[in-house]
C-alpha cells in the first residue's frame, strides 16, 4: 500500500523521511486536511488506515466548517465540500435530533466518517441472506467527537443515527471513488432498493430544488 515518503510542502513538517505520513502530518485546519487528502488520493494506491488516521487527527473547528453545515427539519442533509479532483467526494452531513439513515451499502467505495460535532450511533449489519428474514445486527458503536470510522461493502452494511433528543450532530464523510446512488435495505425482510443520493448544498450554497428528485437514504 502507499507507504510513500512524507510530502514536502507543509511548513510545519520538520524532516523528510520515509516514515508513514500519519506520524508527521496533523492537519491544522480543514483546508489543510483537504490539501493532504488531495495529495494522498493523487497516488494510485491509498492506504485506508493512513487516511483514517489523518482524518481523525484533524481537530474539529466549527468556524472552519459552519458554512457547509445546513440542516433540514425532517432528515439529515448531505453538503458537498470538495470533489477531490474526481478521486473522492468530501461532504458534511448534518443530523438533527433523532435523524438517521436507512441500512445501506456504499457502492463498492471506501467510506470514512468523522464526527465534527455531537455524536452518532453506528450499527453494523451483515449483508442479507437469500431468504426473507430479519437482518442480523453485528455490532454497534457510539462515535465521539473527532473519531473517524471506516466501512466498505466487504465489512458490511450500516445505519447511522443521531439518537440525541437535544443535540444536533455534524459529520465529515469521505467516499472514494465518489458515488451518487446506493442500496437501502429493509431491516425486517432484507429487501433492497436503489436510491439516488443528492446534495442539499454544494460549496456552501443551497442546491436548487430538482423536480422529480428521488427518494433518499433516510
Ligand atoms: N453513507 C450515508 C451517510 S451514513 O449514514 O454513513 C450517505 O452518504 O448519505
Ligand atoms: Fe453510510
Amino acid at each position: 500500500m502507499g507507504g510513500k515518503g512524507a510530502v514536502s510542502y507543509f511548513p510545519f513538517q520538520e524532516k523528510e523521511c520515509n516514515m508513514d505520513r500519519t506520524e508527521v502530518l496533523k492537519p491544522q485546519t480543514l483546508n489543510e486536511l483537504i490539501q493532504i487528502l488531495h495529495e494522498i488520493f493523487s497516488s494510485d494506491k491509498v492506504n485506508t488506515e493512513e487516511v483514517q488516521n489523518i482524518v481523525e487527527s484533524y481537530e474539529s473547528n466549527p468556524r472552519e466548517w459552519m458554512k457547509y453545515a445546513k440542516f433540514d427539519q425532517y432528515r439529515y442533509t448531505r453538503n458537498l465540500v470538495d470533489k477531490g479532483n474526481g478521486k473522492f467526494n468530501l461532504m458534511i452531513l448534518c443530523w438533527g435530533e433523532g435523524h438517521g439513515s436507512s441500512i445501506h451499502d456504499h457502492t463498492n467505495s471506501h467510506c470514512f466518517l468523522k464526527i465534527l460535532q455531537g455524536s452518532l450511533k453506528e450499527t453494523l449489519y451483515d449483508w442479507p441472506q437469500e431468504n426473507e428474514s430479519e437482518m442480523v445486527k453485528k455490532s454497534e458503536d457510539v462515535l465521539k467527537l473527532n473519531q473517524c470510522a471506516y466501512i466498505n461493502d466487504s465489512i458490511g452494511l450500516h445505519r447511522v443515527e443521531n439518537t440525541s433528543h437535544t443535540e444536533p450532530a455534524v459529520s465529515l464523510h469521505l467516499y472514494s471513488p465518489p458515488f451518487n446512488q446506493c442500496h437501502t435495505f429493509d431491516q425486517r425482510t432484507g429487501h433492497k432498493n436503489v436510491v439516488k443520493m443528492t446534495f442539499w448544498s454544494k460549496y456552501g450554497d443551497r442546491t436548487p430544488f430538482a423536480i422529480g428528485q428521488s427518494q433518499e437514504n433516510n
